[in-house]
């Protein structure tokens, strides 16, 4: 039974270490919240907003997942809980929002699995402690340090590298990076950078062995992605267009991917991700988990979806020290010949670095869970 006393928000602002540029804007720190959920015994569970400050890669903000959470979620947290799965249940008044549930949700789970005495990733039914992680690198200023950034993650083990592509910036950089590496596994992803009037242009992708395309057309849309991958050999790999359980079923109705990026923040947290794993799983989509350039809760927890027995391809949350000067858990996330081990210890398997915590946060709210 989980009784939960009190939900605190702490506000943070971390700089990122190296600035993250892709079709639509560069960001270069991420403004967020960490939730401590704290039950009767005086267990706490941590979960973290994914939004960014802005909502320009879904229509959730830091502002808008606060406003949630604290007026509408914190009220349904009162009853004690068998399990999380049920907060969902309970989250039906509330359309969407999918951010502020899961960093809620992912909360409850770390506390479930604390109370049980397990790691997160067993408790949520992960299968493998050993996550095999890529990188995703933002546009750079010219291909030579492009170029450099590459060989720089695989020297350090990354299995697959991700560059972020868009009209003008796209056919020289992929041709470039596919001479210098021949036999990498590479991919590209667009945030909908193109239309289909763009069709004999996406079409010369193909030439260079992609993995896979990701979400090249409209952040909403499944029926141009349709007609597209009818056109291309590239597989298309849906990202934005993926929130819910029914965005799955129209994208497999309608062929418009091959490929699905699973975030913990798109799907409103581990019971709808679980779900949309499960339905891939049973009709042949290969799916991955993405990265929210999160810090270290939101890490910890996106690793241990990556953990269920269907994610077959290199996750994109990596080793802390990509992204943070300093992350606030403690170890930080690392990696080992491309491959991220999961602690064995209850819950998220990370202690929060409270020194951390204090310095990059902005602001802490404490509401009394009643
Ligand atoms: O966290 C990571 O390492 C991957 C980050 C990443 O590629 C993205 C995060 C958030 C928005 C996008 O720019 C992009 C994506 O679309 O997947
Ligand atoms: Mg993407």
């Amino acid at each position: 039974m989980i009784q939960i006393e009190q939900l605190i928000m702490h506000r943070m602002k971390m700089p990122l270490k190296h600035p993250f540029t892709n079709s639509r804007r560069t960001i270069d720190e991420k403004d967020f919240y960490i939730i401590e959920l704290v039950d009767q015994a005086g267990n706490r569970g941590y979960g973290e907003t994914v939004a960014f400050d802005t909502p320009w890669y879904t229509e959730e903000t830091t502002t808008t997942v606060r406003y949630i959470m604290e007026h509408e979620l914190a009220p349904i947290l009162a009853t004690p809980f068998d399990h999380p799965s049920s907060f969902i249940k309970r989250c039906q008044p509330v359309r969407r929002h999918q951010m502020a549930k899961a960093a809620v949700e992912g909360a409850i789970w770390d506390l479930y699995a604390k109370q049980h005495d397990v790691p997160l990733y067993k408790a949520i039914g992960g299968t493998n402690s050993q996550v095999p992680v890529g990188a995703a690198i933002g546009m750079k200023e010219d291909i030579p340090t492009l170029i450099e950034a590459i060989q720089r993650e695989i020297d350090h083990g990354y299995k697959r590298i991700k560059l972020k592509i868009k009209p003008g910036r796209d056919l020289q950089i992929l041709d470039a990076v596919r001479s210098e590496f021949p036999d990498i596994l590479l991919m590209a992803d667009a945030n909908s950078a193109y239309t289909l009037d763009d069709l004999d242009h996406i079409k010369q992708f193909d030439q260079f062995d992609l993995m896979m395309i990701e979400q090249p057309l409209a952040h909403d849309d499944f029926v141009d992605h349709a007609i597209l991958q009818k056109e291309i050999r590239t597989p298309i790999c849906l990202d934005e267009s993926i929130h819910t359980l029914s965005d799955v079923k129209t994208a497999i109705a309608l062929h418009s991917c091959q490929i699905i990026s699973v975030k913990l923040g798109k799907a409103g947290g581990f019971s709808q991700a679980k779900r949309i794993h499960d339905l891939c799983a049973e009709n042949n989509i290969q799916v991955w988990c993405g990265g929210m350039l999160e810090a270290g809760v939101g890490r910890a927890q996106s690793l241990a979806l990556a953990t269920l027995p269907n994610f077959t391809l290199p996750a994109d949350p990596g080793a802390s020290n990509r992204y943070w000067h300093q992350d606030i858990i403690n170890p930080e996330v690392e990696i080992n010949n491309g491959i991220i081990t999961l602690p064995d210890k209850p819950g998220i398997g990370y202690d929060i670095d409270e020194e951390a915590l204090q310095f990059y946060r902005t602001e802490r709210k404490s509401i009394p869970i009643t």
